[in-house]
C-alpha cells in the first residue's frame, strides 16, 4: 500500500536525525521539503521569525492551532522556558500519529500536549479540561478560514490577555483576508506584518503579528 507524504516526512526525520536533538529535526524536514516533497510546514524562512517571536514572548503556555506533523509544534517547544507548556490541536488522526513521533523524536513531548479534535470543541473548553487561564502566545497555521472565528471564539472565552500575541501563519498565501483585516482595523489589536516567503518557494507569504490589547 502506499505511503502517505506525513509517513515519508517522518522517514526523513528517523533516517537523518537524532533523537533528542530539536535542530536536526527541523533541518531534516527542510532538506526533505526542499529536495524531495514539498509539505505545509512553516518552513525555515518564516521559522526565523517565529523563533524570534518566541524568544522575545518567552511565553509560560502557547496554543497552536495547526500541528500538521509537527514541525512548528517542536521549532516552539525546543525554544520555550523551562516548565512552559504548548498545547497543539490537531483535527486529522493521522496526521496527528505522525506528529507524536516527530514531537518525539525531537525529544520535546514533556512541553508539548497534542490535543485531537475541532478548534469550536476544544476551544471552550481550554481553562476546564487543561487549566489553562491564557495564552501568552498563539499560533495560528490551521485552516485560513477559520483563523477570524477561532479568534472571535478565544476572546469570547476568555483566553486572551492584555499583551497576549497572536501570530498567524500564510496571512498572504494562501491568504486569510477577513482574518487581517479584523486585527489590522479592530481597536482591540496592535497589528505588525513581517514580510517573508512561502515556506520552500519565492512566492511571497508573512506572518502577522498581534498584540491583543484587552
Ligand atoms: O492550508 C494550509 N494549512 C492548513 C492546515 C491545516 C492543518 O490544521 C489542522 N487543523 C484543522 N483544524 C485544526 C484545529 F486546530 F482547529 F483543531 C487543526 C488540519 O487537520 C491540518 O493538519 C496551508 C497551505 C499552504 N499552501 O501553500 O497551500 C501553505 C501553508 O503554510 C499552509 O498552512
Ligand atoms: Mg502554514
Amino acid at each position: 500500500t502506499q505511503s502517505t507524504r506525513p509517513q515519508r516526512l517522518l522517514g526523513a526525520v528517523q533516517k537523518n536525525a537524532t533523537r533528542g536533538h530539536p535542530r536536526s529535526v527541523i533541518q531534516a524536514i527542510d532538506h526533505f521539503c526542499r529536495n524531495k516533497e514539498w509539505a505545509m510546514n512553516v518552513g525555515d524562512e518564516k521559522g526565523c521569525i517565529l523563533d524570534s517571536v518566541v524568544s522575545e514572548v518567552s511565553p509560560a503556555t502557547v496554543l497552536e492551532l495547526g500541528t500538521y506533523c509537527g514541525y512548528s509544534t517542536v521549532r516552539i517547544a525546543s525554544r520555550l522556558p523551562p516548565h512552559a507548556k504548548l498545547i497543539t490541536l490537531e483535527f486529522n488522526p493521522e496526521f496527528a500519529v505522525i506528529a507524536r513521533q516527530v514531537i518525539a523524536w525531537a525529544g520535546v513531548e514533556d512541553k508539548v500536549q497534542l490535543v485531537e479534535g475541532a478548534s469550536g470543541d476544544w476551544i471552550p473548553r481550554m481553562k476546564e479540561q487543561f487549566g489553562v487561564k491564557t495564552f501568552d502566545l498563539v499560533f495560528l497555521d490551521h485552516w485560513k478560514d477559520r483563523y477570524l472565528p477561532d479568534t472571535k471564539l478565544m476572546e469570547e472565552c476568555g483566553l486572551l490577555r492584555k499583551g497576549s500575541i497572536l501570530l498567524a501563519d500564510n496571512v498572504i498565501c494562501p491568504g486569510t483576508p477577513d482574518y487581517l483585516e479584523y486585527v489590522r482595523n479592530s481597536p482591540r489589536y496592535e497589528s505588525q506584518y513581517f514580510k517573508s516567503h512561502l515556506e520552500y518557494t519565492k512566492v511571497e507569504d508573512g506572518l502577522e503579528k498581534s498584540v491583543f490589547l484587552g
